[in-house]
């Protein structure tokens, strides 16, 4: 079976394919391959491990003809079109729970970071502005006691929200599709509506996935419905935010911060003014960028890969249609 690893990844998956005796062929170059350069890579190809989150869409699909599964390098499939690789018989498989502790540390990061204005600061230091202590100026705010709104309490949610209990004994409000229990237990989370979550939070972090019903949910209208000191904290996917009704409201003062993981496009472009910001912080997409993580994230995705070979069912499928 021919196989192909669109980035380069972890030696220890790596050693999982040679062990159950798949060939891989690995970019090992890690370049970036367009749409078209990937098609072109998988056109003999059977069983793709994909990194990172360039479209796996109709056109990907319908013109990758000898493809029988898919393991993604990645919890979210926002970039895959389920619904045809459904059709096609395609499984495809995804990372959950591996990612989380990362991830939520990463929003965690960028919480403390924009409430305290580390980045900006630290640049003045950098760039030779700072010329005193100052007693008065660019104050930030803290977190403890403060009320933490979860947009999407899922795993990754629910790991920010014991970070934030245990370090800062924040008060937790959720909006959910469904009422999360484990969290209410464990964190004493309280599930509120949407308007109330906008209202009443302090910090409003995003982790819900990427679909119709979430994408631009924050928007001018949201941004004006949170409290003029609220920060915004984005680690999910970029089209969660409307990102022009973002830059808009933090120039109006109607939010006081944003730290955003994700953006739309990704990478962001030098002369979006949100990186004039002192109040904004972005990062490079690296939510699970640890050696750690990674390596568990490749592995998990090569047995996935190895279930596919064997005919057997993907322990991670997100669309189990497809052995129906
Ligand atoms: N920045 C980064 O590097 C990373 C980003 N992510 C993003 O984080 C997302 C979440 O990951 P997990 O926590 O593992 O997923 P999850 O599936 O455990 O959690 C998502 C939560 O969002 C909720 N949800 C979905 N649609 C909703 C809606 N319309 N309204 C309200 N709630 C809704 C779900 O009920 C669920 O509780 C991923 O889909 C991915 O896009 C994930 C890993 C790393
Ligand atoms: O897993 C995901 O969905 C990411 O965004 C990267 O880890």
């Amino acid at each position: 079976m021919k196989v192909f690893v669109s980035r380069n990844i972890p030696t220890a998956a790596i050693d999982v394919l040679k062990e159950y005796g798949l060939d891989a062929h690995i970019n090992v170059d890690n370049k970036h391959l367009t749409q078209d350069q990937l098609i072109q890579e998988c056109q003999d190809v059977d069983l793709l491990l994909n990194v990172g989150h360039a479209d796996l869409d109709k056109h990907f699909l319908e013109s990758c003809k000898h493809l029988k599964g898919i393991a993604l390098a990645s919890v979210g499939y926002d970039h895959v079109d389920l619904q045809t690789a459904t059709a096609l018989r395609i499984p495809v498989s995804n990372t959950p729970g591996v990612l989380s502790g990362a991830t939520a540390d990463v929003a965690f990061l960028l919480m403390l970071a924009v409430s305290r204005k580390a980045f900006s600061r630290a640049h003045e230091v950098r760039e030779g502005k700072w010329k005193d202590f100052e007693f008065m100026q660019d104050l930030g705010i803290e977190l403890n006691g403060k009320t933490l709104g979860i947009y999407g309490l899922g795993r990754i949610g629910l790991e920010l929200a014991k970070k934030a209990k245990a370090a800062y004994n924040m008060n937790i409000i959720y909006y959910n599709r469904s009422r999360n229990l484990e969290a209410e237990k464990l964190v004493d989370a309280r599930y509120v509506n949407f308007d109330d979550l906008l209202s009443q939070s302090d910090v409003i972090s995003l982790h819900t996935n990427l679909s119709a019903e979430t994408q631009y949910r924050f928007n001018k209208d949201a941004f004006r419905r949170m409290k003029k000191s609220a920060i915004l904290i984005n680690t999910a996917r970029g089209k969660v935010v409307h990102e022009k009704d973002l830059i808009e409201a933090l120039q109006l003062g109607e939010i006081w911060g944003a730290g955003l993981d994700v953006s739309n496009p990704e990478p962001m472009s030098p002369s979006n003014p949100l990186l004039d910001m002192p109040n904004v912080c972005v990062l490079p997409h690296i939510g699970s960028a640890t050696i750690e993580t990674r390596t568990q994230m490749a592995v998990m995705a090569a047995n996935n890969l190895i279930a596919a070979k064997n005919s057997n069912p993907m322990m991670q499928i997100v669309n189990k249609e497809v052995y129906l």
